[in-house]
């Protein structure tokens, strides 16, 4: 079938690549990840403000997202909520995979592997960000996969289900044409990366049993994790 995109399609892809590029994590923010000393409370505190950040730059995103301030301002909210952990497993997957020149990604492995998460999850989480970095994603796919992420119409509370339907609908037509553009040699690149949002459920779940251990060896998380995550 024709696979060129339409002209809403590259002005939508625009939308959210630009959208995605715009909101980083701001530098200071993730530089601290370099020079703070290690130690378990360190490295929790520090992925704390990382996590906090990320939620804000998050929020900021899914708002550029066409359509979605369109949604229903409950349903946006519950879209959020229930989106904010595989959305942040997707952007700290690409700090992985994108091998960041200044050294990032071997400290980021460290402080996360050294922050009070319990060993049963470090397998699965860094199996994902293995997986992931082995796709090679290009930052167009990034970008859309994430919004793909974050409209899962069947998120809990989420009233109008078809209005998300509809709107993520349209993102996975745009990025199953830029897979095919983008990989023309892997036939099943576009399945290979719905497979990684079945992966992200799994480790969302894993995700509500290590808040559990924090809170239950008393970690605290600052007020934004805190209504996000109804952790306290
Ligand atoms: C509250 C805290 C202890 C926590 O609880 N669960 C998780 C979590 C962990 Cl461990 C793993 C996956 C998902 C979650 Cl949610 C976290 C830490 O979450 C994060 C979330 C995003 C990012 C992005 C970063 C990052 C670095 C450099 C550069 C950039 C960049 O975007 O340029 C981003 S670090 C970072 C830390």
């Amino acid at each position: 079938e024709k696979v060129e995109m339409t002209k809403e399609q590259r002005a939508l892809m625009k939308a959210i690549v630009d959208a995605y590029n715009r909101h980083q994590i701001p530098q200071d923010v993730a530089k601290k990840l370099l020079q703070e000393q290690y130690s378990a409370e360190e490295n929790f505190l520090l992925l704390t403000e990382m996590a906090t950040s990320q939620v804000q730059v998050l929020v900021e995103f899914t708002k550029n997202i066409p359509g979605f301030l369109s949604l229903d301002r409950e349903d946006q909210i519950a879209l959020l909520k229930g989106s904010t952990v595989e959305a942040m497993f997707l952007r700290s997957a690409q700090v992985f995979s994108r091998k960041m020149p200044n050294g990032h990604t071997v400290v980021l492995e460290e402080r996360i592997r050294k922050s009070g998460i319990p060993d049963e999850f470090m397998t699965p989480m860094f199996n994902f960000y293995k997986s992931i970095g082995e796709l090679h994603m290009v930052q167009e796919e990034q970008a859309i996969l994430t919004a793909i992420t974050i409209l899962m119409p069947d998120r809990p509370y989420v009233k109008d289900h078809q209005a998300v339907e509809r709107l993520q609908e349209t993102m996975l037509n745009v990025l199953r044409k830029l897979c095919v553009l983008q990989h023309p040699q892997e036939q099943q690149y576009f399945a290979r990366l719905l497979g990684r949002l079945t992966e992200l459920r799994t480790l969302s779940h894993y995700h509500a049993e290590m808040l559990t251990s924090w809170k239950m060896n008393d970690h605290k998380f600052t007020p934004l994790l805190c209504e996000i995550w109804d952790v306290q």
